[in-house]
Formats: C-alpha cells, structure tokens, sequence
C-alpha cells in the first residue's frame, strides 16, 4: 500500500474529574512541561511528516496555542472543538479528515507512547486495516453479578490502549453510526460495523493519566528514562 498520509487525533476535550485538580490533567505539569507537550512531541517526532488534530474544548485554545509556541518548530496542528464525550471529541477531529490516511487516534494524557510504538500501529494498520494496543492483565479479576462475584481467567482479557489506528476508509464509515454509550475507545466503533480489529502489543509505560498517582509515575518513568539516556 506504500506510504500514506499521517494524522494523528489527540483527544483532549475532557475534564478530569478522576484528577480532581482545578487545572485539567492535559495541561498539569510533568517533568516541567504540560502533559499535552509531551504527548504532541511523541507524534511530531515518530514522523516528521505527521498531521495533528488537537480536539479540546474552544475555552483552551489559547492555552494550548502557548504550548505550540514553546516548542522549538512550531508542529503542524489544526485545533478542532471538543464534544459531549469522547466519542464526540473524536468525531469532531475525523471531520477534518479527508482522502486516504492512516488515522492515530490517541488520548491527550498518554503522553509516555514511545515512537517504537507509534511505527508498529502505522506498519499494522497498513497491513490489516487497524492496529489496536494491548497489553496483559496484571491483576487477578473477579466479575460481579448483583450480589456475587465470580472469578474469571484473565488470560481471556487484555488492556486496551491508544494510539488505535486505523485506514480512513474503515473508520470514517465507523463514525458516522449513532453514539452509544458502550463506545469508550474507537476499536468498538469500528467493531460495530463488523470488522474484526487487528491487536498490537502495547506498553506498559504508555499510562493513561486518569488519578493522581499516574502523574506521580509518569515522572518517575520519564526520570528513568533520562538518566538511562546519560548513562549509556
Ligand atoms: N468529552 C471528552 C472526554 C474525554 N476526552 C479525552 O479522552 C481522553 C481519555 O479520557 P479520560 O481519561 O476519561 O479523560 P477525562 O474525561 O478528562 O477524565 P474523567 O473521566 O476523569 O473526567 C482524555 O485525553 C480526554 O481529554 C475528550 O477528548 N472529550
Ligand atoms: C481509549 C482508552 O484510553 C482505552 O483504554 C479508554 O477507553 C478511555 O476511557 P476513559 O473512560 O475515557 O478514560
């Protein structure tokens, strides 16, 4: 299929009430830059020729125009509204979509995805039409019924991450179907339509920042891997 256009859609419209923080979690600070820094660099450097869709609600617009100015040449970035819910964040960013690309759709606060990663959901999704993260269970898990539990094998489960990727033409069509509630990431959209999504590993590194102690870890790993950067 050769190279394709490259357009990654950070979703950002959300408001953290997991965080509890009066400043939205894409914008806290981590290792002295905003999340969203971070997450946007990540792309940028993956591929020189990436397209960002930033989707977050208009009142941050400006906020994360001061972003873009601190990095050192200004990313290629279209700035698209927020939605509702996620699902509506990310159909606002598809919108902007036109002819053939390979689509990154990834959450604003996922701002430790490698470019190792990124590379691997690209080759994938040109290959097999979609390239969904996964990563093992760690826990034990238990399915609760009304009153009772139940333990299941966690083999039968995976974690899901993003970035979710995906051929325009697969997932724009996903898009357009009617919101429902079970859409929490765009794999089960797709889904929906009847196609089977193409599973990737992921990386246990590439958290999502939801509570608090995520952005306490997040820096912990960013450290390790700087000071691994000097040693070596
Ligand atoms: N209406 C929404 C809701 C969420 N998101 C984005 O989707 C990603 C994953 O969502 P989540 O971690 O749940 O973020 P929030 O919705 O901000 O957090 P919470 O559920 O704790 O309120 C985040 O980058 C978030 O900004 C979005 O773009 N638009
Ligand atoms: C898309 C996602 O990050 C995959 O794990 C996740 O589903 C987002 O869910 P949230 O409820 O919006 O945090």
């Amino acid at each position: 299929m050769g190279d394709r256009k490259k357009i990654a859609i950070i979703v950002a419209g959300g408001s953290g009430t997991r965080m509890q923080s009066a400043v939205p979690k894409q914008f806290l600070d981590l290792a002295g830059k905003p999340v969203l820094h971070h997450t946007i660099a990540a792309f940028v450097q993956a591929y020189p020729d990436m397209e960002i869709v930033l989707v977050l609600p208009e009142m941050h617009f400006s906020h994360a125009e001061s972003i873009l100015q601190a990095f050192d040449t200004l990313p290629a970035v279209t700035m698209v509204r927020g939605g509702e819910t996620r699902f509506h964040s990310v159909k606002n960013g598809l919108d902007t979509v036109s002819g053939d690309a390979v689509v990154f759709v990834h959450d604003g606060v996922r701002p430790l995805v490698s470019a190792t990663l990124i590379h691997t959901c690209y080759e994938a999704a040109l290959s097999h039409g979609s390239a969904i993260p996964v990563i093992d269970m760690k826990d034990s898990i238990r399915e609760i019924s009304g009153e009772k539990n139940m333990a299941v094998d966690r083999d039968r489960y995976k974690i899901i991450q993003t970035p979710q990727t995906f051929l325009s033409e697969l997932i724009l069509p996903a898009f357009a179907l009617p919101y429902d509630p079970l859409f929490t990431d765009e794999a089960t959209v797709v889904e929906r339509l009847g196609q089977p999504v193409h599973l990737v590993a992921g990386e246990e590194s590439n958290i999502k920042i939801t509570k608090p102690l995520d952005l306490t870890v997040a820096a912990a790993l960013l450290f390790k891997s700087v000071f691994y950067y000097f040693i070596i």
